[in-house]
């Protein structure tokens, strides 16, 4: 009864407080009894009135409808009352919620400990940001929706935690998409989240994006795991396409492509997809230094070289990309692997064949996964067959002392082409329809064969990618041939972090974000780095060396050279702005940039990882000499400071010189020419790297496909090529791996005595979940309850606006799942997968009897014929997602809670609503939640969308 309420049109149904109070009797307040959301009006007949129009409200948690006005409802109790904010006991946002760190700012974990309304400021334009909710959390930190009162506008602003690592590393992200927000993607049309701000609050670096909305990982679970309609995925991979194409472009690999780094963005119309997280992003033309230890990827994500911990490419996003439509289209990772040995374990059977022996021979952990079955004194494989052979589970075992950890299986067929070929169809399909979609998903097929593609050197570029039919909506008639794509050449355009947000960072070539209304500050105010007054502007590195691949010799060339086709690759110190404008960019990179060994604790902080060794070098240093002098006391393969992944970590295969002149040396013989390059990357045009329908303007006329040789992926340079290739206006970030901390100027406060951990990935795949109950002992479900702030006729509104037609939108019943947890008052967003059980849906609710997909897995209810999905298991996120980063559990609370608290409340069979993957989203179910309804207005908007494209 009381969600139903009459109103009429436009009239308030609320009196206002004051009113209420300007009567003292107690009969009087009776008679004046208004809260806003009233219930029932007093009835006056009217009989001229039209017809009321009845509204549906949404219903709020009880907590919320009890609360909401109390202010108002005690002051017409006592008109004494008085309210007083600041008397409000603080809503944490953060959990733990306790002050221990950083003048009791920070939890134990290191995050800026948020609460409702706690204002962020900008020191530097003095703008403000009022925290509201929590939208995200991630190995960074959290990311809060934070209100602007200045522009009257939400964004997303990410506080980094208060860690040097995490706060150099967040630098990296800031410096990369603004180049590419600002050089690359002016007008924003390339699906890359646009960033806004940056600054430091109480040590914290935070970063302001605009605000988007949910992630595709989200819109698949609230699709209750069941794949999306081929139309969306279509769509979205033209989208996904365009960012990744500028990203090529630009020389960066996003090195985290996964669902969850995939954003709706409803505010625009028609509503789009925005590419996030450029925290773990690098250079392709090197790899940058990184100040975390992780291993590229998420695991269901990460691609074969990067496992086996060979050189990688931007096309290790395309096989990330790969993975993510097929995973669009099935609901289910392709790749789910319980540990890395299970998932190329996976790879092989599903996709048939292995990585090629080139990469098996150079890879560094080869020998981890697969044995040499060739002949020893003839390494070179006489005939085709490769002379390497993956290890079964026993030899893995055997060789590791461990049980590798093996998933459950998802899918009844094991290759690829029988797990598209035989997903379910929809439901009331047409005979017309049905054939449409089987020829569409043969395209799909063929199409996701040219992204999981083994062999680097033969996947297929964003270009080559974006021309096939199934993206361009042409005819599938037979497998698809790419055109001819010329590898980029990396083209370096110096990105310069100067590590003093405060200050704002100094980008080389004018690539300053140039925070409008920033002036800069005091050079020593960053909380992690201080000046210091290096000569040769604090670098180090070799100008030009062989040792260096950094082919442009040409000093200074790149500097500020935005367009221009210097491929000096750069370190940037910690020096101040006068060191970056004055001084020269300091050339050379580290053989080994994404691999980074942390010091041992009590050196990391205070003391640079480079130890005393920060003074400039000598042109032609060796790459090897760039790593800081802990690197070298490493032993290869010292599996405990390296990550699995770990291209530092010792290769099998060897080399006297250590991984670092291993690495050098791979790189080396891989391409990068320097006279060469210098030379050819002189005659090349600034590209702007769209991926248009037009193909005259995009498409190589290059000589040089990019399956060139099978030997390495870049031989195939040569003059011509480079002539034709569009990466021209490449960037090449180098950042320092001088970030050091002097003994002398360690910081007071400075958190991190800790290891910071190879967290990204528990290498085993550890599948103990915390609850939010096990940290927090307060913890109860009543404390779930909270207001929703929702706003019953602005939702009515935007229902209304959307004039979706009954098919897209059946309002009558919606089944929801939560989109976030809500912790002991605290809303953790579920941006990560959970572990445990998800009920999907009731068994015959979708698909047909052809049962095509049924789990293994043993979970819960059994298979029956007009299921085809057995009720499953969700795939662990935490092969992808950090476990423990510093020990402290912190990134498990967001998985955690959603384990705990994850609703999908399996939709009824009997409703009569047709179940397809696209639409089961709106399938029965009783409760109503803003969160559920933002998505489904997503969702929403992108069918309409899907449908007027069509
Ligand atoms: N611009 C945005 N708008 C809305 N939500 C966002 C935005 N940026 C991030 N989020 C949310 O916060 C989550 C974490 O953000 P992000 O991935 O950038 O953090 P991270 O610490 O780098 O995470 P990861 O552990 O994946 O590296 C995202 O999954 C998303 O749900």
């Amino acid at each position: 009864m009381d969600e139903i309420g009459t109103s009429k049109e436009g009239e308030p149904q609320s009196s206002s407080a004051a009113e209420s109070l300007s009567s003292p009797s107690s009969v009087a307040i009776a008679k004046q009894w208004r809260p806003s959301q009233l219930i029932f009006s007093p009835y006056s007949p009217d009989t001229n009135a039209k017809p009321q129009n009845l509204r549906v409200v949404v219903r709020r948690p009880v907590i919320s409808r009890l609360t909401k006005d109390i202010v108002e409802t005690y002051k017409i109790c006592n008109p004494q009352f008085q309210y007083s904010e600041e008397l409000n006991p603080k809503r944490f946002l953060t959990s733990p919620s306790i002050g221990v760190l950083n003048d009791g700012h920070d939890n134990a974990n290191s995050d800026l400990i948020l609460a409702v309304n706690l204002v962020l400021v900008n020191l530097e334009t003095q703008r403000r940001y009022i925290v509201k909710e929590i939208l995200g959390q991630g190995t960074f930190g959290q990311v809060a929706k934070c209100w602007v009162a200045e522009t009257s506008s939400f964004v997303a602003v990410k506080i980094i935690k208060n860690q040097p690592a995490y706060y150099q590393q967040a630098l990296v992200e800031v410096s990369i998409l603004t180049t590419l927000n600002r050089k690359f993607d002016p007008d924003d049309r390339h699906h890359i989240v646009r960033i806004y701000d940056y600054f430091v609050y109480h040590r914290h670096l935070c970063i302001t994006f605009e605000l988007l909305d949910t992630n595709l990982y989200e819109l698949i679970k609230i699709n209750q795991f069941r794949g999306l309609s081929l139309s969306i995925v279509q769509l979205f991979s033209k989208q996904i396409l365009r960012g990744l194409s500028l990203m090529k472009d630009a020389g960066i690999i996003h090195c985290d492509l996964k669902p969850e780094n995939i954003l709706l963005c409803t505010s625009v119309k028609p509503a789009q997809i925005k590419i996030i997280d450029f925290g773990s992003a690098c250079m392709e033309d090197r790899t940058v230094y990184s100040y975390i230890q992780v291993p590229v990827g998420s695991r269901y994500y990460r691609s074969p070289e990067v496992l086996l911990g060979y050189q990688y490419t931007t096309a290790i996003d395309m096989w990330s990309f790969g993975c993510i439509v097929a995973e669009l289209f099935l609901g289910l990772p392709l790749f789910p692997g319980g540990s890395e040995f299970d998932l190329l374990r996976r790879m092989i059977k599903i996709l048939g064949g292995q990585p090629p022996d080139y990469v098996l021979k150079e890879a560094k952990t080869t020998c981890k996964f697969f044995k040499f079955v060739g002949n020893v004194n003839h390494e070179e494989p006489t005939s085709r067959r490769s002379v390497y052979k993956a290890l079964t589970e026993e030899e893995y075992e055997a060789r590791e002392s461990k049980k590798p950890l093996v998933a459950k299986e998802y899918f009844k067929y094991t290759n690829l082409e029988a797990i598209v070929r035989e997903y379910p169809y929809r439901q009331n399909l047409s005979e017309e329809d049905l054939v449409k979609e089987s020829r569409l998903r043969l395209a799909l097929i063929d199409f996701l064969r040219g992204l999981v593609e083994f062999d680097p050197a033969k996947r297929w570029s964003p270009l080559q990618a974006s021309k096939h039919p199934f993206v361009t909506g042409e005819p599938f008639t037979c497998p698809y041939n790419p055109p001819p794509e010329t590898p980029r050449v990396p083209v370096s355009q110096n990105i310069k972090v100067d590590h003093h947000p405060a200050g704002g960072h100094w980008f080389a070539a004018g690539l300053s974000p140039n925070i409008p209304g920033m002036t800069r500050v005091a050079v020593h105010n960053s909380p992690h780095f201080h000046v210091v007054p290096y000569a040769h502007s604090g670098s180090y590195g070799s100008l030009g060396s062989h040792g260096s691949y950094n082919d442009n010799t040409g000093l200074g060339s790149s500097y500020g050279s935005y367009g221009e086709n210097s491929n000096m690759l750069a370190y940037y110190s910690p020096v101040g702005p006068s060191g970056m404008k004055g001084g020269m960019p300091i050339l050379g990179s580290s053989p080994d940039a994404r691999r980074r060994i942390q010091l041992p604790p009590g050196n990391r902080l205070g003391v640079s990882p480079s130890a005393g060794n920060f003074v400039p070098m000598s042109l032609g240093t060796s790459p090897s000499q760039f790593t800081p002098p802990t690197y070298s006391q490493v032993g290869a393969g010292s599996p405990g400071q390296y990550g699995p992944t770990s291209p530092v970590r010792g290769s099998c295969h060897g080399s006297p010189l250590g991984p670092s002149a291993n690495q050098f040396n791979r790189r080396k013989s891989w391409g990068y020419h320097g006279s060469v390059q210098s030379q050819e990357s002189s005659s090349f045009p600034h590209w702007q790297g769209q991926v248009t329908d037009s193909t005259s303007s995009a498409q190589a006329e290059g000589n040089s496909p990019v399956h060139g040789s099978p030997l390495h992926p870049q031989s195939n340079l040569n003059a011509s090529s480079w002539k034709q290739q569009r990466g021209g206006s490449g960037i090449t970030a180098g950042y320092s791996a001088a970030h050091n901390f002097p003994a002398s100027l360690a910081l007071p406060n400075m958190q991190s005595s800790q290891p910071i951990e190879n967290a990204r990935d528990n290498p085993e795949g550890s599948l103990s979940l915390p609850g939010p109950g096990d940290w927090d002992p307060n913890y109860s479900e009543e404390l779930l309850l909270q207001d929703d702030g929702s706003d019953v006729s602005c939702m009515a509104t935007e229902f209304s606006r959307m004039q979706l037609g009954q098919a897209l939108l059946p309002t009558e019943s919606l089944g929801y799942v939560r989109r976030s947890n809500h912790i002991a008052g605290t809303s953790f967003p579920s941006t990560h997968r959970p572990n445990g059980l998800i009920q999907p849906f009731s068994t015959g609710e979708v698909g047909s009897s052809q049962s095509g997909h049924d789990l293994h897995g043993g979970f819960a209810r059994p298979v029956t014929k007009s299921s085809h999905l057995m009720p499953h298991s969700s795939p662990s996120r935490l092969g992808q997602q950090p476990v423990q980063r510093l020990n402290h559990g912190r990134s498990t609370a967001g998985r955690g809670s959603e384990w705990n608290h994850t609703k999908v409340q399996p939709s009824s069979s009997s409703s009569g609503v047709s179940h397809s993957p696209g639409n089961s989203l709106f399938s029965n179910g009783t409760s109503w939640d803003i969160d559920m309804l933002q998505a489904e207005m997503a969702m929403a908007i992108i069918k309409a969308e899907v449908v007027s494209v069509k």
